[in-house]
């Protein structure tokens, strides 16, 4: 019998065989793949750099099945703590190498060979298209070009009372939370949205509406989103990804995000085209600006540390004449000739509102949990904010904000320890050798700078996880690796919205600090450090928050009553001879002068006992003599 016969007469079998030769003709196919690619030069080079040893076709990417974020990142830093300053995975036959000595770091980030942004980018396309996050080459460098003037000095000054506006505003709205343990960094998102869209998309946000806070909890969906599609398998692979219910909610979320990018650039534009055919161009316009500034774009040499475009802009003074909001110049320098099409000035505006939202709200978030935890420091940074203020609620002005010297150190060393982007990720273009172990990471590979555990090495500071502001006094930091601290990332990529965010942050914090004494239960032991794209807590960034004046009446009063129960206070002086002075607070010009007397046990009793109500006294004897020689219900009559 044939094997025509056999399928004539059993027809399943043939019906078997259809489905299960496509199967083992893909799974030769695969197999021949992987075989190849496990004998390609990348991965025979990244199997001698250490790590754990990978398993047929998954290579590591088993140790991620089934982890939530919080355990993922744990085991990224457990990765770290085995395998020292460098180590590998494979992510099948993928190889990705951590970096995190400043160093090997410094190697990559300041070179201008090194720019091009890792395949895992590829995941925010859908977000945020081609913009300046994702985008390479020469692409990125004209548009880098274009936008980085908008963050000149000079522009944010003219953005300070934008701050200051939403940062009073947001203080109301906290005001509900008084007495309570609440999650601080719904309020933090929601306020930075608010600012970026006054500040990058020059417009602001009505209260009657909520477009802002649905566009804010779509940005946080879409990070957790794209977070997953890195590690988990089914989501990683176009293919697979695409019948996937996640990608139903990412397509919803895109609709919100896109829906509000998309109206305020309509409105902005028409707005725009509207003036201009009236002939109300701006003046001076954003191409004087760009053009005032040579055609210089290098990358900052090794020697200048940290130093990037950013610097050297402030240094030529470009773009200080008028007010700019990162739209206005994209849709003028468009209009004028440009070649910037709508589709990419709206990817960049995506960027701006995806980098410039959830990094500082995380930021924040995590500056006011320490303050609430650290309360001398805390303190500290009030008193500062009242040598500046005083008692007086008025606006912060870029002056006041120079000033603002501990706040800033503060604000660095909650980037230090929590830097809201945890990781780096490049896609090498070259080999490259390290220091290192003298190791060689082959082209192709992904590297990932390990920016949280940088910060934490005690190579460079003396206590790594004690969270204390001196780190950034200028004795400490003028000798450190300049690649031990980066949390907006360094070199030519660097964050361009750097100085824009230690504003905000400062203007922020500062006017929640003067209102609000922060509470906290917690150590930063309780913190659940969760990595999706951006570093937050797991178990929310909870807190609990007391208006300043309440909490002032009741430091007062401790502070008195303490005093008063040990010491008498005497002077020879009437109130007449203070010489009152008014610099911002009110002082007595010839000093508090006093007398203090130490109260003895005995007397502080008898004269507290004085103060309250009862038969006046006979001296030795007190109210002894009431009682004497009379029954016992006579002496309750005598007390009724
Ligand atoms: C505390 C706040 C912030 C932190 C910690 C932060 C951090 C970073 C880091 C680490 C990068 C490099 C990312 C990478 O190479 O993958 C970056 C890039 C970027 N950031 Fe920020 N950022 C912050 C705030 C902002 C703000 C407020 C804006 C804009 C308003 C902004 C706009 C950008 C843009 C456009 C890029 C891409 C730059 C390029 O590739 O040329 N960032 N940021």
């Amino acid at each position: 019998m044939g094997v025509e016969d056999v399928i004539l007469r059993h027809p399943w079998m043939y019906s078997l065989g259809m489905m299960v030769t496509p199967l083992l003709v893909g799974g030769l196919i695969a197999l021949a793949y992987y075989l190849y690619e496990q004998n390609s030069r990348t991965y025979i080079m990244a199997k001698k750099i250490p790590g754990p040893t990978p398993i047929p076709f998954f290579g590591n990417a088993h140790i991620a099945l089934g982890l939530n974020n919080h355990e993922l990142f744990e085991i990224a830093i457990r990765l770290a703590n085995v395998y020292g300053n460098v180590a590998r995975v494979m992510f099948g036959n993928k190889p990705i190498v951590f970096l995190m000595h400043p160093d090997d770091v410094e190697i990559i980030l300041n070179s201008n060979v090194h720019l091009e942004k890792a395949d895992e980018y590829r995941f925010f396309k859908p977000w945020l298209g081609d913009g300046l996050l994702v985008s390479k080459g020469d692409k990125w460098r004209t548009h880098r070009k274009i936008i980085a003037p908008a963050f000149h000095q000079n522009v944010l000054k003219t953005f300070v009372n934008i701050f200051n506006s939403n940062s009073r505003a947001v203080v109301e709205r906290l005001k509900k939370e008084t007495g309570k343990v609440f999650d601080v960094h719904d309020y933090m998102s929601e306020v930075t949205v608010d600012i970026l869209l006054e500040t990058a998309m020059g417009t602001a946000r009505t209260s009657q509406n909520h477009d802002g806070f649905e566009y804010a909890m779509a940005v946080m969906k879409m990070c957790d989103i794209i977070h997953q599609r890195h590690y988990k398998l089914d989501l990683r692979y176009d293919p697979l990804f695409y019948f996937t219910q996640t990608r139903k909610e990412q397509i919803k979320h895109l609709g919100t995000i896109h829906g509000l990018t998309t109206k305020v650039f309509q409105d902005k534009k028409a707005f725009f085209v509207k003036n201009a055919q009236e002939g109300k161009l701006p003046k001076p316009s954003f191409e004087d600006i760009v053009n005032d500034k040579a055609d210089d774009f290098v990358a900052p040499s090794p020697t200048k540390g940290l130093r990037d475009d950013l610097d050297e802009q402030d240094e030529n003074d470009v773009g200080e004449k008028r007010r700019l909001a990162f739209l206005d110049l994209m849709i003028e320098t468009a209009y004028l000739g440009s070649n910037l099409s709508d589709s990419e000035i709206k990817e960049e505006v995506d960027t701006i509102m995806f980098e410039g939202h959830d990094t500082t709200a995380a930021g924040s978030s995590f500056c006011l949990c320490l303050l609430a935890i650290h309360k001398d420091i805390q303190e500290k940074v009030y008193q500062e904010q009242q040598q500046i203020f005083g008692d007086s609620g008025r606006f912060a002005t870029y002056a006041d904000t120079v000033e603002m010297k501990y706040l800033e150190r503060v604000i660095l060393e909650s980037l230090r320890l929590y830097p809201p982007v945890p990781i780096i990720a490049r896609k090498l273009n070259e080999d490259v050798k390290i220091v290192t172990g003298n190791h060689v990471i082959p082209k192709g590979t992904t590297v990932v700078v390990g920016t949280i555990y940088i910060h934490r090495q005690n190579d460079f500071y003396e206590n790594p996880d004690v969270f204390d502001p001196d780190n950034f006094l200028p004795e400490r930091t003028q000798n450190r690796h300049h690649y031990s601290f980066i949390p907006f990332s360094a070199g030519p990529r660097s964050c361009v919205g750097r100085k824009f965010a230690m504003l905000k942050l400062k203007v922020l914090l500062s006017t929640i600090i003067r209102n609000f004494h922060l509470k906290s239960n917690l150590t930063e032991k309780d913190f659940q450090l969760q990595g999706d794209i951006i570093l937050k807590r797991a178990d929310g960034f909870r807190l609990e928050i007391e208006p300043r004046q309440k909490f002032a009446m009741l430091k007062l009063k401790v502070l008195l009553s303490t005093i008063i129960r040990n010491f008498h206070l005497k002077s020879n002086l009437t109130e007449k001879d203070f010489q009152l002075q008014g610099d911002i607070i009110l002082k007595r010009a010839d000093g508090f002068r006093l007398e203090i007397e130490p109260r003895q046990k005995s007397q502080r009793i008898t004269k507290m006992g004085h103060a309250l109500p009862g038969p006046p006294t006979l001296p030795f004897v007190g109210n002894a003599h009431i009682l004497m020689g009379k029954t016992h219900s006579a002496k309750s009559k005598d007390f009724q």
